[in-house]
């Protein structure tokens, strides 16, 4: 292939593979009017800039044509998961957790538990697909079938979107050139369309509006979370997504869910909050390191769920008047 890679002009391989323009990009190189072929282009390349690049002419060859590779294998393993079946390992204790879970695609199942019960430990053996090697011993199976270990060990082909409590950014870009680098690597058809949508579907799940010219890194922690729910419900090929609590300040976590389960991605959440909780259609209650009960949510909790959101509006209406600076005086009234 790499014959045929050398031989391919660059034009055509910038339109069939923005990656490799974004590449070249990223190490200050210009493809001119990409109209030699890529080992011609490569051969002509002055020795200082390759030098800059860091890189000798061979390895250069070897990088383009391993990255086009590798985003070709990201398309085909982003293709849907039907169903993740957790097989019960054991809790703090050593006792066996009998469970056999299977959660399908679409659904979303919550994770409750007192501090420390071991709700992140759950959420880890799903993100490194556990076979039975770690400190619980669970079985993670993919389609009913454990996964194979290209699909464990190859971290730029991930399976698993997660979403952590801190979400701190290394790069400094603003928020749309940095959403826009990831709808190209995704190769979606309209790249800056998609773009657009994200950031205008964060700016729904956040109270605090923020321009796509922003830094990513000048986000609030409440911005950033409601990027990244918009970035993984649209954009990212991860069929699982795992989030370790939605914080309820800043975000609306109503449409969050509602967004993330709009497909057919599975989505486990981590939380103490009994609105995420009561929303989910199933939830696991931890104890002691266990998965001590698998509980479906009932139509009795669904109606509660509604009592407790019209709650919750109360709630947030005082909290967004104190912050404004205004005196809570008249008396709330509750709803019935
Ligand atoms: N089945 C288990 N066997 C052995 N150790 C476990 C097991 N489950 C959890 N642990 C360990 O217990 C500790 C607490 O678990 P974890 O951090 O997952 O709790 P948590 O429920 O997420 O807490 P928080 O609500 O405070 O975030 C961790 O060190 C974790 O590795």
């Amino acid at each position: 292939m790499s014959g045929a890679l050398e031989r391919t002009p660059l034009h055509l391989l910038l339109d069939r593979h923005p990656c490799v323009g974004d590449f070249l990009g990223a190490l200050g190189l210009d493809a001119g009017d990409g109209q030699r072929p890529l080992g011609d282009w490569l051969r002509h390349l002055p020795d200082e800039e390759l030098f800059d690049a860091g890189m000798a002419r061979e390895q250069m060859l070897a990088h383009i044509q391993r990255l086009i590779g590798e985003v070709e294998d990201m398309a085909r393993a982003s293709r849907p998961l039907r169903s993740l079946t957790l097989l019960g390992g054991r809790d703090k204790s050593g006792q066996a957790e009998n469970v056999e879970l299977e959660v399908r695609a679409g659904e979303v199942v919550c994770i409750v538990g007192p501090t420390g019960s071991g709700k992140s430990r759950l959420l880890a053996d799903i993100e490194c697909l556990a076979q039975g090697d770690t400190p619980t011993g669970r079985r993670i199976l993919l389609d009913g079938q454990p996964p194979g270990d290209e699909r464990r060990y190859a971290p730029d082909r991930k399976l698993v979107a997660q979403l952590s409590q801190n979400m701190n950014f290394v790069v400094d870009l603003s928020v749309r050139d940095f959403i826009t680098l990831h709808a190209r690597c995704r190769m979606v058809a309209d790249v800056e369309g998609m773009a657009e949508q994200v950031i205008a579907c964060a700016n729904g799940l956040t109270g605090e509006k923020f321009s796509p010219e922003v830094s990513v890194t000048q986000l609030s922690g409440g911005q950033t979370r409601a990027l990244m729910i918009a970035d993984a419900a649209l954009l990212s090929a991860s069929p699982v997504v795992l989030i370790d609590e939605i914080e309820n300040a800043g975000v609306d976590r109503k449409r969050a869910l509602r967004l993330l389960s709009g497909g057919d991605k599975i989505v486990l959440i981590s939380t103490h909050d009994p609105l995420l909780a009561l929303r989910g259609d199933r939830r696991l209650v931890i104890r002691n390191g266990g998965i001590a009960e698998v509980i479906t949510t009932g139509d009795g909790e669904r109606d509660n769920l509604e009592r407790l959101e019209t709650l919750d509006g109360l709630l947030m209406d005082v909290r967004d008047r104190l912050r404004r600076g205004l005196r809570i005086e008249d008396r709330l009234e509750w709803p019935h």
